[in-house]
């Protein structure tokens, strides 16, 4: 162990009131050490929590967020008016089962966001089938009106989007004039990578961007076909919460500094993890792993950790990441191949082949997150993302839940778009950046679009739709069967 520290700190290292527990703008003093009291310095003024997209781990959440005592006001933000009218017409109740038991809650608001439909960076409008996608224009988006008949423009505080990682640009075009600077926005996907899209395309300018944070789930939940407002919590998880660092406070490919784990003896210089034999100048200077957090921040931190259900947990900026690549890691082997296996997550067990298979895109996947420039010196990554200690990841994941269907076999039975450039695909891109080439999950990224092609061809193709009853002898055709003549 050497006692080491980079001379070059980062301004906001330097600055000793920006700490972990910093907030933002005057602060009444401390007049205790009572956790109460300094939570009380600057109350937020708003507690409502936004969630939008109400599917399985948004319903989730806005089921334990109303269980907890002074549960805060929550609006749930559909996406389709076909759903908020058949809440509408519900008793506007959530329901969680849990081995067999159904607890209901109650005491949401709702409200409609409609998906602004984007094609290469712009919003082209609502309807993609409308549109001329060959001429949209600039002006599209500027034309596009903010806020749509029956969509609300009052601002929002706090917001969990669940939204898939596809979908998160559209979901967040609706809701994009009502997110303000101070506002806290928590991502809640599979995969990596919405967060850079969503700062290119939908906040570029740092001045102006809201602050984030990051959830990583690992409860299983589905829904059950005949109640939309249902679902099951079938897998106990966790989920482990931190901020993103704004840009403000770090350059996104900046190094995270390495923390200092043991101070042996009060009083004597801290022992630092062992330091790379000399930083590489490649790498921009690393950055502190503590940040400053906002009011709205802290606030959805708090209620989400006091919420016992969910069995939240916070973590560092560089932590979060090394769990997020963890979990992308199973991702990018149990998903694909159980698409490509029409089987179910066990079916990677137990078969030689398969192993072979996992292997080749492990050592791709290991060697793209050992080399990520953020990780460069915080210590024991080559151990963790070892891919031995992956395969053992795969293979754990995989026994626990070898009788799910994976959320991307899933998808792609009901031809829904999946999440394979966030997951692969992610893997893919990042490793071209690092000038490593990783063919086997390109391949898995090709395989994976073809079958789901494929399985939309197989289920548009040549099925006439039947309309209403039928009398014997009647059949009634829908027009414009895809791919086909009008019969
Ligand atoms: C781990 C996993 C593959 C288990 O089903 C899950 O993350 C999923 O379905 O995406």
């Amino acid at each position: 162990m050497t006692g080491w520290k980079n001379q070059n700190i980062s301004p906001i290292e330097a600055s000793p009131e920006k700490t972990e527990d910093a907030v933002d703008g005057p602060v009444a003093p401390r007049a205790s050490s009572d956790a109460a009291d300094f939570y009380r310095a600057k109350p937020v003024l708003d507690r409502r929590i936004h969630i939008m997209g109400v599917g399985n781990v948004g319903s989730f959440v806005a089921h334990a967020l109303r269980g907890i005592p002074n549960a805060p006001p929550v609006t749930l933000l559909f996406s389709h008016w076909e759903k908020l009218n058949k809440w509408n017409e519900s008793s506007q109740r959530l329901t969680l089962v849990t081995d067999g038991d159904a607890e209901i809650h109650d005491g949401y608001d709702a409200e409609i966001a409609i998906p602004r439909i984007r094609f290469h960076g712009k919003e082209v409008g609502l309807n993609i089938a409308s549109q001329d996608l060959t001429e949209a224009s600039s002006e599209s988006q500027e034309q596009a009106p903010q806020a749509l008949s029956g969509e609300s423009t009052e601002p929002i505080n706090s917001l969990i989007i669940c939204s898939k990682a596809p979908f998160v640009l559209q979901s967040l075009s609706a809701v994009k004039h009502r997110l303000h600077k101070d506002s806290v926005v928590l991502f809640m996907q599979n995969g990596i990578g919405t967060v850079e899209e969503v700062d290119r395309e939908i906040f570029p300018d740092p001045a102006t961007r809201p602050h984030y944070m990051l959830g990583v789930n690992s409860h299983g939940m589905h829904n059950t076909p005949d109640d939309a407002f249902t679902t099951v919590h079938a897998g106990f998880g966790t989920i482990s919460l931190g901020l993103l660092p704004h840009e403000r406070d770090r350059k996104a490919d900046a190094p995270y500094e390495p923390v200092v784990k043991f101070q042996a003896n009060p009083g004597e210089p801290p022992v630092y993890p062992d330091p790379p034999s000399e930083l590489n100048p490649e790498y921009p200077t690393p950055a502190t792993t503590n940040f400053h957090w906002t009011p709205n921040q802290r606030y959805l931190l708090r209620t989400l950790l006091r919420t016992p259900v969910l069995s939240a947990a916070s973590f560092s900026p560089p932590d979060l990441l090394q769990m997020q690549l963890e979990k992308l890691a199973v991702n990018c082997v149990i998903n694909p191949l159980t698409v490509l296996l029409d089987a179910r997550n066990g079916s990677v067990l137990y078969n030689y082949a398969l192993t072979r298979t996992l292997r080749l895109l492990l050592s791709e996947i290991s060697l793209v997150i050992r080399s990520l420039p953020e990780l460069q010196y915080i210590p024991n990554v080559s151990q963790r993302f070892d891919p031995g200690r992956l395969e053992s990841k795969v293979v754990g994941v995989a026994r626990l839940t070898k009788d799910n269907i994976s959320s991307m076999l899933a998808d792609v039975r009901s031809g829904r778009q999946t999440e394979i450039d966030y997951i692969n695909g992610w893997i893919v891109k990042r490793g071209e950046e690092l000038g490593l080439r990783c063919l086997c999950n390109y391949m898995m990224v090709q395989l994976v679009k073809g079958k789901a092609n494929l399985v939309k061809l197989e289920t548009s193709e040549g099925v006439p739709f039947v309309q209403g009853k039928r009398r014997e002898g009647q059949l009634d055709i829908r027009e414009g069967v895809a791919g086909k003549e009008k019969l």
